[in-house]
Formats: C-alpha cells, sequence, structure tokens
C-alpha cells in the first residue's frame, strides 16, 4: 500500500545506522527484535530509543565547506532546487536579495522595471543550519514573476519537479486534517504514522487484492476537482491516497527511497500540511549530493520523470518541525492502464477509487 517503498541495499548505507560488533545499536536493541512501534528491519525512530540525528548524523558542514569532523562520509553538497527555472543551485552560486529589497532590472530598451522580493517566505534547514528562501522569485508585474537565476553554470537540471504554492487556503487544510484525524492512524516505519485508501499490494510478489478497498475518502473528492483543473494533471485519476503523520517528538522521517513503479505510474502528487519541510533528492552513484527541494506549508508537489525514477527521495528527521501531513495521492501504472496487461484489473480500481466513499484499509 501507499506507504511501502522500494528498497535496495543501498538503502542500507543510506539509512546511516552503525551497529556494533553485536549488531546492537547502542545501548538500544537488536535490528531483529521485535519493537512496539511501526519500524521494520533498519528502520528506527525515537520510539525504538534511537535517534539518528544524534548519535549517527554528523553535523552537515554548510554546503560541504569547511568540514567540521574531517569526516568525508559526512561531507554534504546541498543544492538548493528552484521552481521557476526548474534548476538546483549551489546557495552561494548566486546573488540572494534580502527580503524586501527593491531591485531595478532592465525590461525593455526603452524602460525600467521596478521589482521587489517582498513575496519571498524563509524555510529553515536544522540539520545544516541554513535558512533557504523559497524562491528568488522577482515580480516583474502583478501577473509576472521569474527567478534570478539566468546562467545555469553550476546547476543541476532537476526535471520532473512542478509545485503549486497554495493549492488549499487555511480553512481547506483546517478541514482536511480534522478529517484525517476522524481515522485511526496505524504505526509505521521510521516514526511515521499512517493511513491507506488503495487496494492491498504485494508489491515483491506483483499481487493486488481490491476486496479491503472501499475508494478514495468523501474529503478528498474536492482536491480531486482542483488537480484536474490545473493543467499539469489534467489527466491525473488517482487510485490510492496515503495520508502520512510526521511528528517532530517520534523522530518521524523516510528513509531515501524509490516508490513502486509496477503499480503505480508517473506522478506522484503530495499535498505538504501542517508544517513547512525539504524533499531532499540524492542518487546512488553520489553519496555526498543532495538537493534540497523547500515544500512550503499547504503547497502540492508533482513529482515525475528523472526525480521519479531516477532519484531517491527522502525528508530528514532534521527537517520535521512540529508535526506535518502529508497526503500522497498515486496514479494507476501503463501495465494497469487500457492497452496493459492488467487494464481490467486497473479499471476496477478506478470505479471504486473515484466514488469518493472509502474507508482508510486495515485501521
Ligand atoms: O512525506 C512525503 O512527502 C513523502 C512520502 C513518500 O515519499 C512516500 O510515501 O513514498
Ligand atoms: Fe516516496
Amino acid at each position: 500500500m501507499g506507504d511501502h517503498s522500494t528498497l535496495n541495499s543501498s538503502d542500507v548505507n543510506n539509512a546511516n545506522i552503525n551497529t556494533s560488533n553485536s549488531g546492537r545499536l547502542p545501548g538500544s536493541f537488536s535490528l531483529s527484535e521485535p519493537r512496539h512501534c511501526g519500524c521494520k528491519g533498519i528502520r528506527t525512530c525515537r520510539l525504538c530509543g534511537y535517534s539518528k540525528s544524534k548519535q549517527n548524523i554528523i553535523q552537515t558542514p554548510l554546503y560541504g565547506l569547511d568540514c567540521q569532523d574531517n569526516n568525508e562520509k559526512s561531507r554534504k553538497d546541498i543544492f538548493l532546487y528552484c521552481d521557476m527555472c526548474k534548476k538546483a543551485w549551489k546557495p552561494t552560486d548566486f546573488a540572494q536579495p534580502a527580503f524586501g529589497t527593491v531591485i531595478t532590472l532592465p525590461k525593455t530598451d526603452a524602460e525600467q522595471l521596478k521589482v521587489h522580493t517582498n513575496d519571498q517566505k524563509i524555510i529553515e534547514n536544522k540539520m545544516s543550519n541554513i535558512s533557504y528562501p523559497i524562491t528568488s522569485k522577482v515580480k516583474m508585474s502583478d501577473h509576472e514573476s521569474q527567478c534570478m537565476h539566468n546562467d545555469s553554470v553550476g546547476a543541476i537540471h532537476l526535471q520532473g519537479i512542478s509545485i503549486i504554492e497554495n493549492f488549499v487556503s487555511e480553512e481547506e487544510e483546517a478541514f482536511l486534517v480534522t478529517s484525517i484525524n476522524d481515522t485511526n492512524f496505524v504505526n509505521s516505519q521510521s516514526g511515521r504514522r499512517k493511513q491507506d485508501f488503495g487496494p492491498k499490494v504485494n508489491f515483491k510478489k506483483q499481487k493486488i487484492k481490491l476486496s479491503s478497498f472501499s475508494g478514495l475518502p468523501a474529503y478528498s473528492q474536492f482536491l480531486y476537482k482542483r488537480m484536474k483543473a490545473n493543467p499539469c494533471l489534467r489527466n491525473f485519476e488517482p487510485i490510492e491516497l496515503c495520508n502520512l503523520e510526521y511528528c517532530s517528538e517520534r523522530g518521524a522521517h523516510i528513509d531515501p527511497h524509490l516508490d513502486d513503479a509496477w503499480l503505480w505510474g508517473e506522478r506522484l502528487v503530495t499535498l505538504n500540511l501542517l508544517s513547512e519541510t525539504i524533499l531532499t533528492f540524492t542518487l546512488d552513484t553520489d553519496a555526498h549530493l543532495e538537493i534540497h527541494v523547500p515544500l512550503l506549508r499547504r503547497s502540492l508537489i508533482i513529482v515525475s520523470s528523472e526525480a521519479r525514477y531516477k532519484w531517491k527521495h527522502s525528508i530528514h528527521e532534521e527537517d520535521i518541525t512540529g508535526k506535518r501531513v502529508a497526503m500522497t495521492f498515486r496514479e494507476l501504472s501503463k501495465e494497469f492502464c487500457t492497452g496493459g496487461r492488467h487494464e481490467e484489473d486497473g479499471l476496477k480500481l478506478l470505479k471504486i477509487a473515484l466514488t469518493f466513499q472509502g474507508m482508510a484499509v486495515g485501521t
């Protein structure tokens, strides 16, 4: 179901967990002992009595410079994603105008246009002690803005991310959270709690069971309609919703992973509620590189193409401040669509999902 993600051996490295020779984590438990939280195997949270941030993640130096502990393994090359130019930048590579700065940019030969940066928002990354401006957006007019990145030297093109800010209003966010809290959460991995609205899936055996799936919940119907009104999501037909709750007290996070690609299709669509966070993208081929995608409260992110299939995504424990609820909608893969091997199951799933009369599975 929704909170299951594809793991491979590299996740063990990414999880960054040290075990002693006995296989026990310092002062806590053996990885093979049953635990009362939702963690299994290498997954850990504060309920297991173990916090990655306290014991295993060494303070990350700012942008990989001046390594405090001289530990090559902990060096990070952090790039900050800008959704306006779809590129990730070393934060030091561009001059960031301070909040409220008035800049004068040439617009045409004939006129000079005053632009300002008053709509900038700042997001904190506790782990690396960086305050990120969400965009380097400058306002050209009431309807037009652009970012200040114009020379792509040194930038990384991260294909497949789209962010829609303020996808829901504050009132709608309150309605969604109240509705979500009317259903019980179940403990999941790494300190998260979850609610699933989707078929029961065995990803390894590639089998699905439709019997327990009763559809997406009624409170999500207005989101579906709003998504379909957006050009990026015109043909988006979700067959699964997974609500994840992250609390800083539990050390909740999600380790680097790729989402399943057998049942789930191209676009992963997540609505970020209650607090801002950073979605981190990494490659197995470069242990140091991290692209940080800041997600504002009430914004929607669409992850597809390279960002979906080539880059792993994660949320660091340090980037959960207070409580966060993520609603992730997923669509069918080609195999389950018209002409695909499992077209029939796909049609059945769609029919159930879009009744919007669903109850969470297994709660
Ligand atoms: O919490 C998020 O935004 C990401 C969740 C996620 O990656 C997943 O459920 O597979
Ligand atoms: Fe994921």
